[in-house]
């Protein structure tokens, strides 16, 4: 990471970088604890909430209508009703990095995120500082053919190429990017970008999606910078695992 505003640099202004369950981490499948008593994720996402693509300067986001609980996520490690607030992505600058959390110390080219927040509380600024406030929904992509569910997103990338742009995105339901299989590991963890609050309820999916080079190449055509700024590209926006400080990963497969 760049040494001006990278991951080593965070802890400075976030003391909370080096706190107790910071995100991400290595997965070690091995090492992971199969807890039967876990329940099937239940996802329910009404795609007319989709409200729009940003590029926020770390990443890009598709934002979500979130004033009701039609865009849901129940079950799994999880009790109660969280909301879908957006999903975002982290990749690399080439194909042998740019995921967040690693398997056996393996990177993936990019990882999707689905951020969801507790209704227990009023709001996601709110759910974002409490324990159990937040729900990620971590999904791999891995090189291979063409992925035709990521293509709406990627075809909106040029008009939003620079910090700060966003563009109106209609009608899309997240649940086509997630993979075949319902098998997940679950852990206790944080925000992998400041404020690194550690209020999220981790849900990796073991299964990849699939994304081809030219995909990967889109996503690398984004900017860092503002219009009008020296352009510096989007890519390696991932933070690298932090330690585990005795955390239990747990599997809802054998
Ligand atoms: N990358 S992440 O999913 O942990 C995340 C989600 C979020 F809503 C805000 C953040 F700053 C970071
Ligand atoms: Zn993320």
């Amino acid at each position: 990471s760049n040494a001006a505003s990278g991951p080593d640099t965070w802890a400075a202004d976030f003391p909370i970088a080096d706190g107790n369950r910071q995100s991400p981490i290595n997965i070690i499948p091995k090492e992971a604890h199969y807890d039967p008593s876990l329940k099937a994720l239940k996802i329910s996402y009404d795609p007319s909430n989709t409200k729009g693509i940003l590029n926020n300067g770390h990443s890009f986001q598709v934002d979500f209508v979130d004033d009701t609980d039609s865009s849901t996520l129940t079950g799994g490690p999880i009790s109660g009703v969280y909301r879908l607030r957006q999903f975002h992505f982290h990749w690399g600058g080439s194909d042998n990095r740019g995921s967040e959390h690693t398997l056996n110390g393996i990177k993936f080219p990019c990882e999707l995120h689905l951020v969801h927040w507790n209704t227990k509380y009023p709001s996601f600024g709110e759910a974002a500082e409490k324990p159990d406030g937040l729900a990620v929904v971590g999904v791999f992509l891995k090189i291979g053919a063409a992925n035709p569910r990521l293509q709406k997103v990627l075809d909106a990338l040029d008009a939003i190429k620079n910090k700060g742009k966003q563009t109106t995105f209609a009608n899309f339901d997240p649940r086509t990017l997630l993979p075949g299989s319902p098998d997940y590991w679950t852990y206790e963890g944080s925000l992998t970008t400041p404020p690194l609050l550690e209020s999220v309820t981790w849900i990796v999916l073991k299964e990849p999606i699939s994304v081809s080079p030219a995909q990967m190449a889109k996503f690398r055509s984004l900017l860092f910078t503002g219009d009008g700024e020296a352009p510096c590209y989007m890519v390696d926006n991932y933070r690298p695992p932090q330690p585990l400080k005795g955390r239990l990963v747990r599997a809802s497969f054998k």
